[in-house]
């Protein structure tokens, strides 16, 4: 009987590939594990086992699997169907979901090791100059890596010569496959084994009485012991004895002390649910929790619609402590930047050590850990707080999922594929496991909302801030009067100047918001015009001020701020526009008194950089916070009296057909975090449109009459939710090539399938890295097949592929584009 595995490679591969296995392996080897496979001419690969069978491959010959990798499997049959409905739907392979879904330290890495073939009679005369010196440097050296191997013959490419070698049969070709996850270990001491017995001890103290330091570590050892039967870390032992590494160590070697070592986990907390006491709800809450509940018997997804500090948080509480109390998986996913300390140690108060944290900033150790942890359903990863990728997690039996900010974008991949929705993905993966699924936002999105008027989703909300503050009251400032009327001071107008004057007075907090970090967007030339643009991008160079830099926000290019036009000459150069960096520095001047900090992704890179400034904002360390949207989701601050917009109208001038929900959204959260304790909260939005329909909506809070307008845009001119929209990105070196390639496919979409196809049209930013870029956009009326219109597109792809000069073009799907 032959055997085989068929196997999800982690690349872009459309098919499972198969390999063969023996009848002992097959014996072991089940869906899940992993193994290390060769592909190719001289890769490995670690790949996961999809299925066990006994059906050879028709087209090729399957190869033995080098190695099984696993003894259990590290991935469950709940992830591998998940996986592949998000590889189907997102138009990606499941190995790139695969790729992304696991942790970087369970793929293995692959270097070839090129050792001496000792066997070989080799007759040095028949060797190429290249080949000898391989050969020479293998009689020094027992092995090589094909790069070490590159820089002794000054080539990159050496496989020619591998291969010549490999003939002649002078070398052989080894692959090292080796794990990169290592658990951490801890070291701890005990008594050596022959000492363990008390009269034994005697005798050792007696031989010890010359030596009173180490008689002093004997002893303190042996009181540990008794006091707990815990481990004892050799840290504790040196303590408590108050000796010295060396000593230990001299101990050691007598063979009087042993050391061993435990693996630990890296990921502890602190949280011991000592306040595990729930907080009551108010009825506003009692009854939103009510309906969500019974929605839930019909087995519907929910959507809670809560004002900003309406309590959600609190109903999410209550939901996950049912769910842990019925010994299920809870899964609370939020957008990365959400998921603030604030709210971690707030779930730990109530749930203690049962919360694991699983998000990008996290080591690939850390992250092995969590995942082993909810493989092996441990309790103390039984309810998992994490961003996206938290998605991918082993579960085996989650019962509740709840997806908090639900209509956030960044939920949405952007790159590399797998593109997904992770909001989409969780109702998908809770289906799967039959659990209770709830998405919660103060401003749905268009999609989520539209659902649940349609009875797709069920439907709860608490439209009052708890403890009955009023929502904040929001003031529209008109820039071009105050301007008119002379009454800026920089980009500040006099009403939010003296309302900053005001709450500082008051001892109150502020928050300033502008969507742009940096000093000024632009740098122009007001003799020539010119503005300096990015060599790599179709985008003008950001200036910032702090480093005499401009800098290119997709590329990352930078160079020091020129003296004079570069176009021109002129030393006339000014700045247009303004970022976050410039509002401080207004604010320097303004408010000299005042501490006034910045958070935006300058200031916040590295790991606790966002932590930090919460914390400090928290403790009233500072008074005036200027930030980007990084500071609108979810914080929850006790002493924010005033919000200010600085400029509404960069986010209403976007070009996109979701600028103006987003800008509703961003409003309208940002303005939530003012005065959410007792006082009511004051926001001032400056705007040259003070008149725009959105601003208006967001100052009197209407969410339905946005949903409404913009549902009615939607429609009109076909996008979702009513429609479905794939977009298609073409990527290439070559602009002509680009151009004829995006003609190409948009004309055979057109003539195949019945969705409308737009473009193909450059993207606002059409060369991003030196790549150009088109866009076609392809909309899919409902009640025609989302399916068909994706096995179209893949179809015609094939043939796209089968002409020579567009293979070397980049296709990107992007399904749900947002
Ligand atoms: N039942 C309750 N008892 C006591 N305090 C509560 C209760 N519900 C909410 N709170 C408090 O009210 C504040 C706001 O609640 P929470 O942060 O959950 O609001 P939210 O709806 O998530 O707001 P946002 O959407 O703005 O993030 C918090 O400080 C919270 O501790
Ligand atoms: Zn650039």
């Amino acid at each position: 009987m032959e055997y085989f595995v068929d196997v999800i490679l982690p690349i872009p591969l459309e098919k499972l590939f198969t390999y063969s296995i023996s009848g002992a392996e097959a014996e072991v080897v089940s869906p899940g594990m992993r193994v290390g496979v060769p592909f190719g001419k001289s890769k490995v690969y670690t790949a996961l086992v999809y299925r066990v069978h006994n059906e050879p491959p028709q087209i090729y010959e399957a190869k033995p699997v080098h190695k099984v990798l696993d003894e259990k499997p590290i991935a469950n049959e709940f992830q591998l169907k998940h996986w592949k409905w998000i590889a189907d739907y997102y138009m990606c392979s499941v190995g790139e979901v695969f790729r992304s879904a696991v942790p970087g330290a369970f793929l293995l890495e692959s270097e070839t090791l090129v050792l001496r073939n000792g066997e070989a009679d080799i007759d040095e005369s028949d060797l190429e100059d290249d080949e000898f010196l391989v050969f020479e440097a293998l009689q020094h050296q027992s092995s090589l890596k094909v790069q070490e191997v590159g820089a002794i013959v000054d080539r990159k490419n050496v496989l020619p010569i591998l291969d010549r070698l490999l003939q002649k049969k002078v070398i052989l070709l080894k692959e090292e496959i080796y794990e990169q996850y290592k658990p951490k270990l801890v070291k701890f001491v005990k008594l050596g084994g022959e000492y363990q017995a008390e009269e034994k001890l005697e005798a050792l103290l007696k031989t010890l009485t010359r030596a009173p330091k180490q008689s002093q570590v004997v002893l303190s050892l042996f009181q540990l012991q008794a006091v707990n039967k815990k481990p004892i870390k050799v840290s504790e032992l040196e303590e408590a004895s108050g000796a010295s590494k060396a000593v230990i160590k001299s101990l050691v070697e007598k063979g009087i002390l042993e050391e061993y070592f435990i693996r630990t986990d890296r990921v502890n907390y602190e949280g011991d649910g000592e306040n595990s006491d729930l907080k009551r709800l108010n009825e506003y809450q009692e009854k939103a929790l009510a309906d969500i509940r019974n929605n839930f018997k019909e087995n519907r997804a929910v959507l809670l619609h809560g004002v900003t500090s309406s309590g959600k948080t609190e109903v999410y509480v209550k939901l996950i402590d049912e769910c842990i109390q019925s010994g299920r998986q809870a899964l609370y996913l939020l957008p990365e930047i959400a998921l603030t300390t604030q709210l971690i140690s707030r779930l730990q108060e109530y749930f203690g050590d049962k919360v694991s944290v699983y998000h990008s900033k996290y080591n690939v150790q850390e992250r092995v850990e969590v995942w082993n942890n909810v493989l092996a359903q441990k309790t103390k990863a039984q309810i998992i707080i994490g961003a996206r990728s938290a998605l991918f997690l082993p579960f085996s039996d989650l019962g509740l999922v709840i997806v908090d900010e639900e209509h956030e974008s960044s939920f949405k991949q952007f790159d590399p594929a797998p593109r997904y929705h992770a909001r989409d993905a969780a109702i998908v993966l809770g289906n799967l496991h039959n659990s209770h699924i709830l998405l919660g936002s103060a401003t749905p999105s268009i999609e989520s909302y539209f659902n649940a008027k349609t009875g797709k989703y069920g439907y709860a909300e608490i439209t009052r801030r708890y403890g009955n503050v009023l929502m904040p009251e929001i003031e529209l400032v008109d820039l071009k009067e105050e301007a008119r009327k002379k009454r800026m001071k920089g980009h500040f107008s006099e009403r939010l100047f003296l309302e900053i004057e005001a709450a500082l007075k008051e001892g109150e907090q502020v928050i300033l918001f502008q969507n742009r970090r940096g000093y000024a967007p632009i740098v122009e030339c007001t003799t020539c015009g010119h503005s300096p643009q990015c060599p790599n991008c179709d985008v003008s160079l950001t200036f910032h001020q702090y480093k005499k830099q401009l800098r290119c926000h997709y590329c990352g290019y930078h160079m020091a701020l020129p003296e004079s036009c570069q176009a021109c000459g002129s030393p006339t150069l000014d700045t247009k526009g303004f970022g976050t960096e410039q509002v401080e520095k207004e604010l320097e001047t303004l408010f000299p008194d005042a501490k006034t900090w910045r958070m935006d992704l300058d200031t916040t890179r590295g790991k606790h950089g966002f932590e930090k400034i919460i914390t400090a904002f928290e403790q009233h360390d500072i008074d005036i916070l200027v930030g980007t949207q990084m500071l609108t989701k979810g914080l929850d601050f006790r002493n924010v009296g005033l919000v200010g917009i600085m400029n509404a109208d960069s986010l209403l001038n976007f070009p996109d057909y979701r600028a103006h929900e987003r800008c509703f959204q961003l409003l309208t959260q940002v303005a939530g975090r003012a005065g959410r304790t007792q006082k009511r909260g004051r926001v001032i939005i400056q705007s040259y449109n003070p008149y725009h329909q959105i601003l208006k909506q967001v100052s009197t809070n209407d969410y339905l009459e946005m949903f409404k307008e913009q549902l009615y845009e939607r429609e009109q001119f076909k996008y979702p939710p009513k429609n479905r929209i794939i977009r298609i990105t073409f990527k290439h070196k070559e602009f002509n090539r680009l151009n004829e390639a995006a003609e190409w496919f948009a004309k055979a979409l057109r003539n195949s399938s019945g969705a409308s196809v737009l473009g193909p049209e450059y993207p606002p930013v059409a060369r991003i890295r030196n790549q150009y870029l088109k866009n076609l956009l392809v909309k899919i009326p409902s009640g025609k097949s989302v399916g068909g219109v994706k096995t179209g597109i893949k179809r015609i792809e094939r043939s796209f592929n089968a002409v020579a000069q567009f293979r070397s073009v980049r296709v990107i799907y992007n399904v749900d584009h947002i």
